[in-house]
């Protein structure tokens, strides 16, 4: 057994910093372990334009600390205006490199986001035209359907019809929970890949109600039962380059998620690198880490690996029980627990 794991220098293809003293206190656990990040654009108000996204990358930038090096690679929310203009302009920025879907009321900050995704056709048609990749959260909305059962409905009511008409539209499945996610991204014809937490990886929805409830440990899309769990983590160990490490770290205030109505969102970049390594280990699978995380993003979005590497040590710390963030904290997943791995 290693007690030592040096790998390329990994990449984070899903990730909320939020914007101001809340983004100045995130970004720099993401900048120690991560050399680039696919940047989440649901804010108040959501990232539509690549002239609001030049803007966000300006900030992102000026509040990375000296010393640091990263790359934000930008995104826009995709709304059912967006006009196929857009994605041109978008795509000459060079530093705009996917559109993402919120499907209207799935996750936080989505009210801006598509009620239709009919409406988005001739968009969608300029994005496989450019090789622009559709990054999906995943979930239908419908009221009507179990909040377990979401993304598999997605499915066969979105990817299904949307792959018929787009078949060369390169789409991320966003951190996928579910067996029969992780089997159509493996299956589909088109060129489909996902994004896998690290806390869908580690943790089933037991860990929601373990003694009590648990808000730290509510996301979305919710965490599932164990054979989903065993299926994300066979999909990640598999090989397959289809499946890439995205954390989907969403910091919200300790007082909003400790509370009547919770926010959704597991805050894990402070550790994330140590969390993946602990769920590869677990699974007797470290030497398929560094394709999940260095390799298989950047080959999916055209970009080249990173240079320079990373190494995590087995030994054993205490997650810390919550952090500066903004003029509040945050509380970070697995908070006053012990994790095996630890960054050099
Ligand atoms: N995953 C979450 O539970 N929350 C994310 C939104 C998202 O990725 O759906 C957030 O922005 O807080
Ligand atoms: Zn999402
Ligand atoms: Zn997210």
């Amino acid at each position: 057994m290693s007690d030592v794991l040096t790998i390329t220098r990994p990449d984070d293809w899903h990730l909320h910093l939020r914007d101001g003293a809340t983004m100045a206190d995130v970004l720099p656990h993401t900048a120690r372990q991560f050399a680039r990040a696919i940047i989440m654009p649901n804010l108040r108000p959501p990232v539509t334009t690549t002239e609001q996204a030049a803007a966000y990358r300006d900030r992102i930038l000026k509040a990375l600390p000296a010393g640091m090096q990263f790359e934000p690679l930008m995104v826009l929310y995709l709304t059912n205006n967006t006009p196929p203009d857009e994605i041109r302009r978008a795509k000459d920025s060079g530093f705009v490199h996917a559109v993402k879907l919120y499907p209207a009321g799935a996750t936080t900050n989505s009210d801006a986001g598509v009620t239709d995704l009919g409406k988005c056709y001739k968009t969608l048609e300029v994005m496989q035209e450019l090789n622009m990749p559709f990054l999906v959260h995943g979930e239908v909305t419908d009221p009507a359907i179990d909040l377990f059962d979401r993304e598999a409905v997605f499915i066969d009511r979105i990817m299904l019809p949307l792959r018929k008409v787009m078949p060369e539209l390169k789409v991320v499945f966003e951190h996928i929970t579910t067996k029969e996610a992780a089997d159509f991204v493996m299956s589909d014809a088109g060129p489909t890949a996902a994004t896998i937490t690290a806390h869908h990886l580690l943790f089933n929805r037991n860990e929601i109600f373990k003694g009590g409830i648990r808000p730290h440990y509510y996301c979305l899309p919710v965490l599932k039962r164990e054979t989903h769990r065993q299926a994300l983590v066979a999909a990640a160990i598999s090989g397959s380059d289809r499946f890439f490490l995205g954390t989907d770290s969403a910091p919200h205030a300790k007082g909003l998620k400790e509370h009547a109505c919770g926010c959704a969102g597991c805050y894990t970049a402070l550790h994330a690198l140590e969390l993946y390594a602990q769920a590869f280990d677990q699974a007797g699978a470290l030497d398929k880490f560094e394709a999940f995380a260095s390799f298989n993003g950047p080959a999916f979005y055209d970009l080249p690996r990173n240079a320079g590497t990373v190494t995590l040590r087995r030994e054993s710390w205490t997650i810390p029980s919550e952090l500066p963030m903004g003029d509040t904290t945050v509380v970070p997943l697995s908070a006053g627990e012990q994790i095996n791995w630890k960054m050099a």
